[in-house]
């Protein structure tokens, strides 16, 4: 009963914090928990950069949120996670733009895609929820450092308990299937997550990953199946609004630091299963991502 009650319940961010003065960047923020969470970041004063593929959908998104909270600066950039071109652009013109940085949400996420591969190669999953984010993140890491204490949340999903790292399989290569893609690259997040925090110690860098529920968002537009589920079970799904809400409470609550790495799901600290807390993998992984995208370790 109580694992029930968890999973039916709507956890909300009560912090009052506000945000004058502060960066933030919110990617996949043109749609869904992204879009909500920019919204709320915005409210609080906040200069707020979505980062999308779609300048086009990112400038009605950002005229509504500006419309909405009053906040002039809502800023919209075109980053494509699908390319690594794009995140380099993204990153290089945001350090020659901004000397702060003081959230980073890495929110962008696809779910079920036909196999397809990234502008480089990678499994679209693997490529757009892990590595491309993971890259974004390593360009940007010294202006949060300058920019401490500042935050990292990495958006993951229930569903990585379902996860696997294959190092032999990352992109496909012996075998295929595209539910179970998202969840590897979801598990990803999770391991991630961990690693930079365990590399942030002390830097006044923190970073959390984040379950936001089951929202009712444009996530499932690769599955007629889960769109259907959602559909018959929409009494128990979330709206993108009450989906940002651990988003938020990870980006602004006071004192979370001391939890740095963990996992959070409904405003509250979530249990991480083995696989996600395997600290061997997650290294392995890091190492591995390092090499794809040719970035030189210290
Ligand atoms: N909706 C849910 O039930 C649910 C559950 C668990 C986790 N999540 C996670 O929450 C996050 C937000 O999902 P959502 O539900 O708001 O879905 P959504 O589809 O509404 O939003 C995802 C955003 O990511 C963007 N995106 C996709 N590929 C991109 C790319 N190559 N480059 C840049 N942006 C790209 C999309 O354009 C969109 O704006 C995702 O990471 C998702 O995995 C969602």
């Amino acid at each position: 009963a109580p694992y029930i009650r968890k999973a039916l319940s709507k956890g909300v961010c009560t912090s009052t914090v506000q945000l004058p003065g502060k960066v933030v960047i919110v990617t996949g923020a043109n749609t869904g928990i992204g879009k909500e969470t920019a919204k709320d970041l915005a409210q609080r004063g906040a200069r707020v950069y979505i980062a999308c593929r779609d300048l086009q959908k990112g400038e009605l998104a950002a005229s509504e949120i500006r419309a909405k909270t009053g906040n002039q600066q809502v800023l919209v950039r075109k980053l494509d996670l699908a390319d690594t071109k794009s995140i380099r652009t993204f990153a290089e013109a945001f350090l020659a733009e901004e000397k702060q940085l003081h959230i980073l949400i890495n929110n962008a996420g696809v779910m079920m895609c036909p196999y397809s591969k990234t502008a480089d190669g990678f499994e679209m999953h693997i490529g757009v929820n892990h590595l491309g984010h993971f890259l974004l993140t390593h360009l940007l890491l010294d202006r949060l450092k300058e920019s401490a204490p500042s935050r990292v949340i990495n958006l993951s999903s229930l569903a990585f308990h379902l996860g696997r790292i294959h190092f032999y399989n990352l992109h496909g290569e012996k075998f295929y299937n595209r539910g179970l893609a998202y969840c590897h690259s979801k598990l990803a997040n999770v391991l991630f997550t961990q690693e930079l925090a365990r590399r942030l110690k002390g830097t006044g860098v923190t970073t959390y990953s984040v379950h936001p529920g089951t929202v009712n968002s444009e996530l499932f537009r690769h599955s007629t199946c889960m769109k259907l589920l959602l559909k018959l079970f929409s009494s128990f799904s979330k709206t993108p609004q009450e989906g940002a809400q651990t988003s938020l409470y990870c980006a602004l609550t006071e004192g979370l630091e001391p939890l740095s790495g963990k996992h959070f799901s409904e405003c509250s600290p979530a249990w991480i299963s083995s696989r996600g807390r395997n600290m061997t993998t997650a290294r392995r992984l890091w190492d591995v991502s390092c090499n794809l995208l040719g970035i030189q370790q210290d």
